[in-house]
């Protein structure tokens, strides 16, 4: 679903030259949950934007949903999902309207929208939110929408950038719940970049940890706590990769 190979992006300005990503070869199957975790300024956002053709790469190549990236970015536009961190839908926008309206601009007529819409909505357990304004939700149904967003034109492949966010942990494994539905009754691949480890390690199959803009260690998570000893969790895998702590990192941030 995603095959990268050297994919690389240096930022040059006057005042510098940042190789924010040197090189990350990566490759996610059809239907795996992969996580993308790293210390802050490790190159998550860069590889994520690239991935998803919104930041051309200085280097490498990738094949993404199947199309080549440089070459075709509108057709992987076409078949992907991207839920960004900052959320989609503005406070006072109603719910419905709002995905209706993005439904239309992927070019559904009206009825396929609201048919589209709908379901969406109950596969969310998000029924009866349609006419409130997303500012009446709580986090979690936010996030909710915004996962409806991304999903509206039916993209096998959906990238989140760190989607549990600013959640209580009980909206955050809700939506756990939710990704994990969506993968098993509908196939989705799911790439997301996350600070919480507890979420790799509850929600991944796989995580690959980006430092200095390589990838530096990649594995099921239940492999990588192995390699570290008995009971090791996955907070102790980051820390002997990187030399640092993940949890800080997320809570600077
Ligand atoms: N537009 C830019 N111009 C110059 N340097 C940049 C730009 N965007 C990012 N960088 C630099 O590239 C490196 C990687 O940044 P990136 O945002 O990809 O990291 P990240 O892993 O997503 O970090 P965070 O966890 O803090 O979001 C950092 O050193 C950052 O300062």
């Amino acid at each position: 679903m995603i095959h990268a190979r050297g994919l690389r992006r240096t930022y040059t300005s006057k005042a510098a030259t940042v190789d924010a990503v040197r090189g990350v070869d990566l490759d996610v199957s059809p239907g795996e949950i992969v996580g993308f975790l790293g210390p802050n300024g490790a190159g998550k956002t860069t590889t994520l934007r690239m991935l998803t053709t919104l930041l051309r790469p200085t280097g490498g190549t990738a094949t993404v949903a199947g199309r080549d990236l440089l070459a075709e970015p509108a057709e992987v536009r076409r078949r992907i999902g991207y839920v960004p961190q900052g959320g989609t839908v503005g406070p006072a926008s109603r719910v419905g309207d709002e995905l209706r309206l993005q439904a239309r601009l992927y070019g559904m007529d009206a009825a396929a929208a609201r048919s589209r819409v709908e379901a969406l909505l109950g596969r969310l357990e998000l029924a009866g939110m349609d006419a409130r304004p997303a500012a009446s939700l709580s986090g979690g149904q936010r996030r909710r929408v915004d996962i409806a967003m991304g999903l509206l034109h039916e993209p096998a492949l959906l990238f989140l950038d760190e989607p549990t966010t600013g959640l209580d942990p009980q909206s955050r494994a809700g939506l756990w719940e939710h990704v994990r539905r969506l993968r098993a009754e509908h196939g989705l691949t799911v790439f997301l970049s996350t600070h919480y480890l507890e979420e790799a390690d509850a929600l991944c199959d796989r995580v690959l940890i980006i430092d200095g803009g390589r990838i530096v260690r990649e594995g099921a998570p239940a492999a990588l706590k192995a390699e570290i000893g008995p009971g090791a969790t996955l907070d102790e895998v980051f820390l002997a990769v990187t030399g640092r702590e993940l949890r800080e990192q997320g809570a600077a941030a």
